[in-house]
């Protein structure tokens, strides 16, 4: 992996921002139409807030949250809900939402109705995950139910899967959509996320699923 290392947050977050806005252009210049996938929890808000003002031709991006709980889009914990409020605004709100929710009960169900709707946008030109202290990215969960499915080098795009002692399901772009990205980034924070990272290196991504993408992937960090 790639490994940048930054003074600060702030720091990484300004240039976090300008590498996706550089990476988007280069994909805007190659294709029609570019699929740009985010992710959800508390790290990346302020690099969707810089990107949001970032001038560019927003009207042919699609934005596709890396997961999604099974959630509508107005209930807090939604991660489209998020890149809504964060960074589909300015000039940003031109880009489209691509959700991974379906009005229907289960992932189950679901997953298969937004890989069909997700097909034709395929595959991901710039993705920027995240990663938990646990070493999970996207849902992709150590100990999920549904983790081998996902990780398969021929898993479908999205799939559900339950984290352990998580308050509801969800559903995940596999590791193999987020790996055939053209430009893949990893955004964490603080020393736990560090040796969290350094740790996964060593270990399968069965027990740590970040591993599946570490080969791809420049990996951004600040204290
Ligand atoms: O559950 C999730 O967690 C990860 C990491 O979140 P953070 O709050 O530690 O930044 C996130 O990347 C993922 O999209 C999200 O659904």
């Amino acid at each position: 992996m790639d490994f940048v290392e930054y003074s600060d947050a702030d720091m990484m977050m300004i240039s976090v921002a300008r590498h996706l806005s550089r990476d988007l252009r280069e994909a805007l210049a190659r294709r029609d139409r570019v699929l740009f996938a985010v992710p959800g929890g508390t790290t990346p808000g302020p690099v969707f807030d810089m990107l949001a003002a970032v001038d560019m031709e927003w009207e042919a991006v699609d934005i596709v949250p890396g997961d999604e709980r099974w959630l509508p889009e107005d209930h807090p914990r939604s991660n489209a809900g998020q890149v809504r409020a964060r960074l589909l605004r300015d000039k940003a709100a031109a880009a489209t939402l691509l959700s991974l929710w379906r009005d229907v009960p289960t992932p189950e169900e679901g997953a298969p109705l937004v890989a069909e709707a997700l097909a034709p946008h395929l595959p991901v030109d710039v993705a920027l995950v995240g990663m938990g202290t646990d070493m999970h990215t996207a849902s992709l969960f150590p100990g999920a139910e549904g983790l081998e499915a996902a990780l398969a080098s021929d898993a479908p795009a999205v799939l559900p899967i339950s984290a352990p002692g998580a308050p509801e399901p969800r559903v995940t772009l596999s590791a193999r959509i987020l790996r055939e990205a053209f430009a893949l980034h990893v955004l964490i924070t603080g020393d736990e996320k560090r040796a969290a990272i350094e740790r996964a290196q060593k270990l399968s991504p069965m027990e740590a699923p970040i591993a599946a993408l570490l080969s791809k992937a420049t990996v951004h960090w600040a204290p």
